[in-house]
């Protein structure tokens, strides 16, 4: 039934509403709290970004992969007290499944690789962009949503295969102008950590909370670190070696704490050398501070950082050698990274390195009158089968407006559509940049 709003003011004739109008109701078009729109502007710099991801991939010889943006949520409970685990975007479905938004890529690479299990020849090399979802109570006013590139080698046990990863990132960087006095990446091991927790016999199920809870070293006051290292199970002892460990800014350094004999030293010091063959040593930096925020990496983390330090960490990632296993799959040895897509876009302003993008067409085409129309589509029709993108003008329209519109949309050339030339089999070109007009046989129109 019409629902009808007596608006009162008991006006009647022209000015009063359509009897029974309809109740319309305004909605809000804004997009969900914490969520982007992409008008065509903020889109050619999204699609932009994204063909440099794309580009940097296919140059590394990975593949492309994608997968539901929603997942059980199964997939992403993980016990070690994770932020992305608080947040969770998750819900029951009208099937009664616990579901969620997924808070990040790799756990659904990781079944998918399971799924696909021995058919897939190793190593895998795959990458995929996809949006990631957080339900954070809006007082922060942050993202719920953003874009990740994620590229991961699976089944390498070699630090290669971080070396290789490291190199992709620094490519993209490059690519887009940015340069190693801009960024750099801060290295290291959590077999750091897990070689000073196993001397200070930690149990092995409390090391992926514990690097959570390193993870937040700058971001909440020490003491609280210490308390929740303490509840972790942690003695005070350990505590403190472990934060002054975490100071350590040197390999040299942390041999003489650690010894030359640990996994931790060997695969950075394989990993910085193999910096030195790939010729970007400048840009990354030993760490021992870096453990990174989700509880499944193993080996190598690594995390890119602006260098004025006014940023968050730009991208991150690392060896993660025990999720397919957790997740009853073989095990198998896995390294990746994540790069989001709003971090890199405040460096890019920071920098003036924002790339100038305008819509472009070749063509507009336009009837001089009405019954030319046909023979209009016509011509979009050769152009566009010549690959030529072509605004063809759908309704008549007086010139004036086709000249604002072809400025507009940034058409290079403009084809009129006349009687007497059509008669000819010709249509008529102005070159918008230049001014210069000519007729030409359709036939010959390229
Ligand atoms: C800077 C930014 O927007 N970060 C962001 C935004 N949304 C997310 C959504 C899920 C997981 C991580 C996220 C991270």
């Amino acid at each position: 039934a019409q629902s009808h709003t007596d608006r009162g003011g008991g006006r009647t004739g022209a000015l009063a509403p359509p009897p029974f109008a309809d109740e319309v109701q305004k909605i809000d078009v804004n997009p969900p709290k914490g969520t982007r729109d992409f008008p065509p502007e903020d889109m050619r710099l999204r699609s932009w970004l994204f063909h440099n991801f794309r580009e940097v991939s296919r140059l590394f010889g990975f593949e492309e992969i994608d997968f539901p943006v929603l997942e059980s949520e199964a997939l992403f409970i993980r016990k070690a007290g994770e932020e992305i685990r608080d947040q969770l975007y998750c819900f029951e479905d009208r099937g009664n499944r616990r579901v969620a938004l997924r808070p990040e890529l790799t756990p659904s690479l990781a079944r998918l690789v399971i799924q696909k299990g021995k058919s897939a020849p190793l190593p895998l090399k795959w990458f995929a962009i996809g949006q990631c979802w957080r339900y954070e109570r809006m007082t922060r006013g942050r993202r719920r949503e953003h874009y990740q590139w994620n590229m991961d080698i699976i089944g390498v046990p070699e630090v290669t295969a971080e070396a290789e990863l490291l190199s992709s990132i620094i490519t993209f960087f490059k690519r887009i102008g940015v340069t190693a006095s801009d960024v750099g990446f801060k290295v290291s091991s959590r077999k750091v950590l897990q070689e000073v927790l196993r001397s200070y016999s930690v149990p092995e199920d409390s090391f992926g909370r514990v690097c959570v809870i390193i993870d937040k070293i700058g971001k909440i006051p020490v003491e609280d670190i210490k308390k929740d290292l303490k509840l972790a199970g942690m003695s005070k002892v350990a505590i403190e070696d472990l934060l002054q460990v975490l100071s350590i800014k040197s390999l040299e350094k942390l041999e003489e704490i650690l010894g030359d004999s640990g996994e931790a030293i060997s695969d950075l010091r394989q990993l910085f050398s193999l910096a030195e063959k790939f010729g970007y040593s400048e840009w990354i930096q030993f760490d021992a501070s870096v453990v990174r925020g989700l509880a499944y990496y193993t080996g190598i983390v690594f995390e890119g950082f602006d260098r004025e330090g006014k940023l968050r960490a730009i991208c991150g990632g690392g060896r993660y050698d025990k999720l397919l296993s957790t997740f009853g799959g073989d095990d198998l040895p896995a390294c990746g990274f994540g790069f989001g897509d709003a971090v890199i876009v405040e460096l890019l302003k920071e920098k003036g390195l924002l790339p100038k993008l305008d819509h472009q067409v070749e063509n507009i085409v336009c009837a001089l009158d009405g019954d030319l129309q046909g023979a209009a589509a016509a011509v979009a029709t050769i152009l566009r089968e010549k690959n030529q993108s072509v605004d063809l003008v759908l309704e008549s329209k007086p010139l004036k407006w086709v000249f604002k519109r072809a400025a507009r949309i940034n058409a290079q050339r403009l084809i009129l559509v006349g009687l007497d030339e059509w008669q000819k089999g010709m249509v008529s070109v102005k070159i918008l940049s230049s001014g210069e007009q000519y007729e030409v046989k359709l036939v010959e129109l390229e």
